[in-house]
């Protein structure tokens, strides 16, 4: 297990603070005690401090801000911050109505957060100490003495105790206690993880000799194809460790029995009737994509759809509570009817202006939608293409563009070849696509072949849909310039059938549409230079067979051309120097294109004069 960090010459948690306290005016710190505190909210209220070790950012110091916390206590990264901080932290923020303090379940927290609220209370501040336990992946015969794990549930609690306090002026500390108390028994969590995680080392000076700490070692991580249900925020044990890896659909399913199974006798820590509404938290670890953490709530809202009848009525997915970059996630369920209804729904929704909490969404308005109301037909699915008077002949042009596409296919792995040096890699693939869309649609007889202009706005769709990139766009600027010249001539001429010389004059109005576009012309190593040469020889000769020549020509001649545009123009030189047998590395869009004009030529000799 390797996760690679850079070198910090000092403990991170203070310069983590400082960065942060950067972001909001409002925000000040304590430096040598690591604790944060707003200046906004007023002493009339109930204050609301929580904290804990650090390396679970944004908890806690993320979540100060107005409607949320007040202040965050900060240890040491997995480390409970000490009584002295947490005292100073309570006395950051007097309060005429007293403190709630919220603290994750873990022995150094209990003692350390339970010791500052006996100080205080001797002191005659009114302090209530709030334990977050919603962890469900030990079962109460092992939790049993030391009860559940705090997790990202924490975050949930934050977020409605903070509102409550922020909005109710008439609430006591012992309201605001008792709403997080009836949200704490309401609310399960469990995660799953790829693997340990390392915590970032410290070095004593910047010129100091990088040596690998051992306490990378200390941690046995999980094996290559392992995962781990129920790993802890701390590199603790979970429920199981089980291998090879599962696909989402499957671990989230497995996830859910522990969160909602009632006839795990182990666990079933919170019951989930059909009428109850449900606020879900999908919460990235740290280490999961942004990509794959919202792939992973769109699972898990299917299978508590599927297979529990559960739609959320708030869906919150981002990085709430994390374990340094751990590679994993976590899901939260809120039973929000058994924890107090409609209330709890306004205090999720209360605006905040801490970067803990990444929903901004009023109440009228989730009101209004639900959280699975949001697919809708597209309204340009229905919209007519447009047609003309433009004659194609059918059966010819169903011949080319099998042919064209067949041909490009032909081609993939070599277009694949080139671009993996010259670019991502992505431009045979991609060709492919679009030719097998056109394929299919030639197939389903989806195309208007008769109508150049409808058929030309048919196939402009279909590119677009199938073809990502800078091909796909080209293509499709070209295909659609190429309909808008034929509308253009019949709006002049009226209708006709499009023959050699006059698809010669549109594919030149279309290059210099396209060229809009682009700046590339030939010579800048792209397709433009198989393209722009099979345009003008067409123009001037009339010769399908010469302008595939062009094509072909244009193509081969990028074999010896320095890119100047896409991908190609940042790779090194000695990348190419591998292609010198067969005369250097070719265009991979120009190799695509000369094989769609070559297959569209062998069809057109086949059949003759009328396209
Ligand atoms: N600015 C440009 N103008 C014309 N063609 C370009 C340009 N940039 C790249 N290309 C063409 O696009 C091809 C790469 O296509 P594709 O893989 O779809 O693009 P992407 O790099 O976006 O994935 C290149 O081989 C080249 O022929
Ligand atoms: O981050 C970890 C907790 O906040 C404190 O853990 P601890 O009880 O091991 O000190």
């Amino acid at each position: 297990m390797s996760n690679k960090h850079w070198n910090y010459t000092e403990d991170l948690v203070l310069p983590h603070l400082r960065g942060l306290c950067r972001t909001n005016p409002d925000l000040r710190l304590i430096a040598s005690e690591r604790v944060v505190f707003t200046t906004s909210s007023p002493e009339s209220k109930v204050m609301i401090l929580s904290g804990g070790g650090s390396g679970h950012e944004p908890l806690h110091a993320g979540f100060v801000g107005d409607g949320l916390l007040d202040v965050a206590v900060a240890g040491f990264v997995f480390a409970s911050p000490s009584t002295k901080q947490i005292f100073s932290g309570i006395k950051s923020k007097p309060s005429n109505k007293g403190t709630l303090i919220v603290v994750k379940n873990y022995t150094g927290d209990i003692l350390h957060f339970g010791l500052a609220a006996e100080r205080a209370k001797a002191e005659g501040i009114p302090v209530e100490l709030l334990i977050v336990q919603d962890d469900v992946s030990v079962g109460k015969t092992k939790n049993g003495m030391v009860g559940r794990r705090g997790l990202s549930g924490t975050a949930v609690v934050h977020k409605i105790v903070g509102a409550k306090a922020a909005s109710d002026s008439g609430a006591t500390l012992e309201d605001v206690a008792q709403l997080g108390r009836d949200v704490i028994s309401n609310l399960v969590t469990i995660g799953a993880s790829l693997n340990h995680v390392v915590i970032p080392k410290k070095i004593s000076s910047a010129d100091d000799e990088i040596v690998e700490s051992d306490s990378e070692d200390e941690h046995e991580g999980l094996k290559e194809d392992e995962y781990e249900i129920g790993m802890g925020i701390h590199n603790e044990p979970g429920v199981k460790k089980s291998s090879p890896i599962p696909t989402v659909d499957s671990v989230v399913e497995e996830l859910l029995v522990y969160l909602l199974s009632e006839s795990d006798k182990d666990r079933s820590y919170v019951k989930f009737d059909k009428k109850d509404e449900v606020a879900l938290m999908i919460n990235n670890l740290g280490g999961t994509s942004n990509l794959e953490i919202y792939v992973i709530q769109d699972a898990v809202c299917k299978k508590l759809k599927e297979i529990y009848g559960i739609v959320p009525v708030r869906v919150y997915t981002g990085t709430f509570t994390t374990s340094i970059d751990g590679p994993g996630f976590s899901i939260t369920l809120l039973n929000v009817t058994k924890a107090g209804g409609d209330n709890v729904l306004e205090y999720l929704d209360y605006p905040t202006t801490a970067p803990g909490w990444n929903s901004a969404i009023s109440t009228a308005k989730w009101s209004a939608g639900e959280t699975e109301n949001f697919v809708v037909e597209d309204p340009q699915a229905e919209a007519a293409y447009p047609t003309s008077q433009v004659k194609f002949d059918p059966e010819v042009v169903s011949a080319l563009l099998e042919a064209g596409a067949k041909s490009v296919l032909a081609k993939e792995s070599k277009i694949t070849l080139y671009d993996t040096v010259a670019g991502d890699g992505d431009c045979g693939e991609t060709l492919a696509s679009g030719s097998n869309a056109i394929l299919k649609a030639l197939k389903d007889k989806d195309l208007e072949l008769g109508d150049a202009v409808k058929s030309l706005s048919q196939l402009t769709d279909i590119i677009e849909t199938a073809m990502g990139g800078t091909s796909g766009g080209l293509y499709s600027i070209f295909l659609s310039s190429l309909a808008k010249s034929f509308k253009h001539t019949e709006k002049a001429k009226g209708g006709f059938q499009v023959t050699l010389p006059v698809m010669a004059a549109a594919l030149n109005d279309a290059l210099e549409s396209l060229f809009k576009y682009t700046r590339a012309r030939t010579g800048d190593r792209t397709l433009i230079d198989g393209l722009e040469p099979f345009v003008r020889t067409l123009s001037k000769t009339n010769d399908l067979g010469k302008a595939n020549q062009a094509a072909f020509e244009g193509s081969e001649s990028t074999r010896k051309l320095d890119a100047k545009f896409g991908r190609a123009s940042y790779v090194a030189k000695e990348e190419f120097e591998q292609f010198e047998s067969e005369g250097g590395l070719p265009d991979p869009g120009a190799v695509g294109f000369a094989a769609l004009i070559d297959g569209f030529t062998k069809a057109y000799t086949k059949l003759g004069s009328k396209l």
